[in-house]
């Protein structure tokens, strides 16, 4: 499998008042077409600020990012171009209805109005959104403004979906429909990261796994290699494990044909 996105030694600092934390530690790993990466980790271990160097939206101080062979420190429009992202602080317009604001993000992304228009009605029926396609965004609920931000960052069909705590305050039902649909994104191919700490469902989603601790990543591979590494059956487990310091930082290893 070809790699769509390759993370090589990424590592950022931080310089505070009293002491510096190194936010992510030499971080490499890759994302093939098709395969749902989990990069997870406890509150602080450094996902946010690697998926944002990732994206181009923060300066590494060494190591890069690259999305189909595009820097993000270089080419951070290239590579904004081919990923959509999603977070669950990513706000909606409020006084925009769901319908005008995809049309306006279809509009940035340089899409026709007409191609715009049916990607809109594809994303609205898969998503289940049509009933509040012409309502202000202002009055939708959590779930509703999810779906439409998960709409947003697809709006301009990326090969490349990155999602940060997709689910944050969103009910069983809600999750579900994020959680299948990132098993529709996988299914049409895309390279896709999740940050998450709902680890049943990033076991059940997930094709593979960094696992982050303190900026570093301490352990990597599909949940069999995981359970192998750790004798440890599943994700939670294996997260107790790695907060009480089980694990020392160990690099993924470069992929081979035959794995994942
Ligand atoms: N702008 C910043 N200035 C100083 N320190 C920062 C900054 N951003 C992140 N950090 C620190 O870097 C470390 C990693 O933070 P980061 O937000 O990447 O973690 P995370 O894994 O996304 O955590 P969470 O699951 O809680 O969202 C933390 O110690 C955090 O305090």
């Amino acid at each position: 499998m070809s790699n769509v996105i390759n993370v090589h030694e990424l590592t950022r600092r931080f310089e505070l008042p009293d002491r510096d934390v190194v936010a992510a530690d030499s971080i490499s790993f890759h994302v093939g077409a098709g395969e749902v990466f989990g990069l997870l980790g406890p509150n602080g271990a450094g996902k946010t600020t690697s998926m944002r160097m990732i994206l181009g939206l923060l300066k590494a101080n060494s190591g890069f990012a690259e999305i189909h062979g595009f820097r993000s420190d270089d080419q951070p429009e290239e590579v904004k171009r081919r990923v959509g992202f999603v977070s669950s602080s990513a706000g909606v317009y409020q006084w925009l209805t769901a319908h005008e604001m995809l049309s306006f993000f279809g509009d940035v992304y340089g899409m026709s109005p007409e191609d715009c228009e049916a990607r809109i009605e594809l994303l609205s029926e898969l998503l289940g959104f049509e009933k509040f396609l012409h309502r202000r965004c202002a009055g939708l609920s959590t779930g509703e403004k999810q779906r439409i931000n998960l709409a947003r960052a697809m709006i301009h069909d990326p090969s490349v979906m990155i999602f940060d705590e997709p689910t944050l305050g969103l009910d069983v039902v809600g999750s579900q429909v994020i959680f299948r649909h990132i098993d529709l994104l996988r299914d049409q191919g895309k390279a896709i990261i999740l940050c998450t700490h709902r680890l049943e469902q990033a076991q059940r989603v997930c094709d593979r796994f960094g696992l982050l601790h303190e900026g570093k990543l301490v352990l990597g591979g599909t949940l069999a290699e995981l359970q192998q590494q750790t004798g440890r059956q599943d994700l939670v487990e294996i997260f107790v494990d790695i907060i009480e310091g089980k694990y020392s930082s160990k690099e993924i290893s470069a992929p081979e044909e035959s794995s994942v």
